[in-house]
């Protein structure tokens, strides 16, 4: 893959569905769909795949491409592909709360290499440069974003806000916690990846395309993701598209 192409393609592709997203968004009304995974589908989710996945086979026709929206590319099998969640966050969406995302990742060898998150509520945009290097691009300028030094004394979480369990603030009782936020969607990956939080438990079911963009963001901002169970890498193009539980977090996070 060529990054130089790549990055450009997919920091437009992700603007572009974000505009889509805002007019349904912003919309009096809008109608809320049930996919037979029970999960809520928008018009917004529909027009933001189609956008992004017709300028992906465009621009890369030789490369696999998996999409939420599209359950035939779920039967795919590969280790190297793009990977998209065009409205990760659609519980978010739908209630009005701002915290949903635009993602698109590219993952080669199961490792995601480079990806763009776009929180277009919020007016956020993050992606790994070309050099694999993460921004926040704030205002039509790229500034470099990094991991914070986390103090174990004293550390700052962020955890899912519409899949917040049990078990979720059993995991974070292990720590000692100065301030613990609630965020919806890969916005979470984000906040590791800034600084803003030092560690992102997720102890609940979560597909690839829902954290292979932010993943990337975290890994070019000298983050991890790694499984729950063993501690190994969070690695991608699995069986079924499902992740196992996960933490994200800055080195230097002592786990518990
Ligand atoms: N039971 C379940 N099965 C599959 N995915 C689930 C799930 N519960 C939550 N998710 C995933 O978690 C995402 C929301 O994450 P969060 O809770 O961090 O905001 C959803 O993304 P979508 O909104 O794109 O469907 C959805 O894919
Ligand atoms: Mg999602």
């Amino acid at each position: 893959m060529d990054f130089d192409r790549l990055i450009p393609v997919i920091r437009q592709l992700a603007l572009e569905a974000g505009t889509r997203i805002m007019k349904v968004y912003d919309a009096p009304d809008f109608a809320v769909k049930t996919k037979s995974d029970h999960s809520p589908v928008t018009e917004a989710d529909e027009a933001a795949d189609a956008l992004i996945s017709a300028g992906l086979r465009s621009a890369f026709p030789d490369t696999v491409l998996i999409t939420e929206e599209q359950a035939d590319s779920h039967a795919l099998r590969a280790t190297t592909f793009l990977i998209v969640d065009p409205l990760d966050g659609t519980k978010e969406f739908v209630q009005r709360r701002g915290d949903f995302t635009v993602n698109i990742a590219y993952v080669e060898h199961g490792i995601p290499l480079r990806g763009v998150v776009y929180a277009p509520a919020q007016g956020r945009l993050f992606y790994t440069r070309a050099d694999g290097v993460s921004v926040e691009e704030v205002g039509g300028v790229a500034r470099e974003i990094c991991v914070a030094k986390p103090d174990n004394a004293a550390l700052m979480v962020v955890a899912s806000k519409s899949h917040r369990d049990a078990a979720t603030e059993d995991y974070i009782a292990r720590y000692a916690v100065k301030d613990s936020r609630s965020a919806g969607s890969s916005l979470k990956f984000c906040l590791v990846a800034t600084g803003e939080a030092d560690i992102y438990p997720r102890l609940g079911r979560t597909m690839e395309w829902d954290t292979a963009a932010g993943d990337a963001v975290l890994r070019g901002a000298g983050g991890k993701v790694v499984r729950m169970d063993d501690h190994s890498d969070l690695l991608y193009g699995k069986v079924g598209w499902g992740n196992p539980f996960f933490i994200a977090l800055a080195p230097g996070v002592d786990l518990k």
